[in-house]
């Protein structure tokens, strides 16, 4: 199993709360908050279970709070229903370095959200770690990222009150109006080594795709290969997984893009920390 290092969650969401002001602090507004740290869900020891970088041994730093809401969030306790955990810097650091690995993979919720990401790079790339960024793609930051991991958010990712997970649509507007920004996409992929990896579920994915990927040529001055472009299966579950992704590794093949599996749900299905 992988290992972890829990983080101490706000009361009524603990399971094994140990009382903490500094790493307890809620989320309620500006100013209340150290000036260096980030609101954590998790932080542990796994290997990377999707993209390019699949199998190799990694330490996950998984930010809480997001700006968009896909109704099939596998990270419901950041984008949902965050929790407000929060570490300081020398915190996260200590507990990375705690670890025995050269990954880090820094995700969320929406990582880029917060500037004290940028920081948290910066240090880790001084200390010579090769740094993974899990991002939705609307949002760019100056800061230096090994692999900027783009999933730009299809349309088939928005919680329609027929598949929202928490309510009755309430997010579908807003999650429509801001899942894609092209210019945040170009800054991405001019700036970082990148991969873009689509959560995928059939076939009807792909117009949208291709009609993405056109666009994103068009405006970049990087090339945008085939080959940095992945298919994901949607699947939380193993058994959501068995039944997307066959259909979606033969869209890859169709298509001449990369399918990346999902290692992590495959060995663990969906327990946290893995
Ligand atoms: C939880 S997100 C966090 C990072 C960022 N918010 C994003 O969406 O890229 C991490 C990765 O999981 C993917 N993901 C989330 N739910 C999924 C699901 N049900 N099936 C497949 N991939 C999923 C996202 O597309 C993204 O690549
Ligand atoms: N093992 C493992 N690999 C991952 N790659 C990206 C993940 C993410 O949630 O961003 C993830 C994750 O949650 N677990
Ligand atoms: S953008 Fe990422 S973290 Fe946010 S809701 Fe979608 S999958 Fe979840
Ligand atoms: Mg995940």
């Amino acid at each position: 199993m992988p290992v972890s290092h829990s983080v101490d969650r706000e009361p009524s969401e603990a399971t094994n709360s140990t009382a903490n002001e500094h790493q307890n602090r809620p989320d309620d507004g500006d100013g209340d908050r150290p000036d260096d740290g980030l609101p954590i869900n998790e932080l542990f020891s796994s290997l990377q279970g999707e993209g390019t970088l699949a199998g190799v041994p990694s330490v996950f730093v998984r930010t809480s709070g997001c700006n968009l809401r896909c109704w099939f969030c596998d990270s419901y306790h950041t984008s949902w229903e965050p929790t407000h955990a929060w570490m300081s810097l020398d915190e996260i650091l200590a507990e990375i370095e705690s670890y025995d690995a050269d990954h880090v993979v820094l995700t969320g919720g929406e990582p880029m959200l917060h500037d004290a990401s940028a920081d948290l790079l910066s240090e880790l790339d001084d200390r010579g770690y090769h740094t993974t960024v899990e991002t939705n793609g609307t949002i760019h930051r100056d800061a230096p990222i090994d692999l900027a991991s783009i999933s730009p958010k299809l349309e088939s990712s928005t919680p329609t009150p027929e598949r929202d997970p928490a309510g009755d649509g309430e997010w579908e507007q807003r999650h429509e109006n801001a899942r894609l920004d092209l210019d945040a996409l170009t800054e991405l992929v001019e700036t970082h080594p990148f991969q873009l990896k689509f959560v995928v579920t059939d076939a009807d994915d792909m117009p949208e795709i291709l009609d993405l990927l056109a666009e994103l040529r068009d405006a970049a001055t990087v090339p945008v290969r085939d080959e940095n472009v992945l298919l994901m299966p949607e699947g939380a579950t193993r058994e959501r997984l068995a039944e997307t992704r066959t259909r979606v590794a033969e869209l890859a093949m169709e298509h001449g893009f990369r399918y990346t599996p999902r290692l992590h749900v495959d060995l663990w299905n969906d327990a946290p920390e893995t």
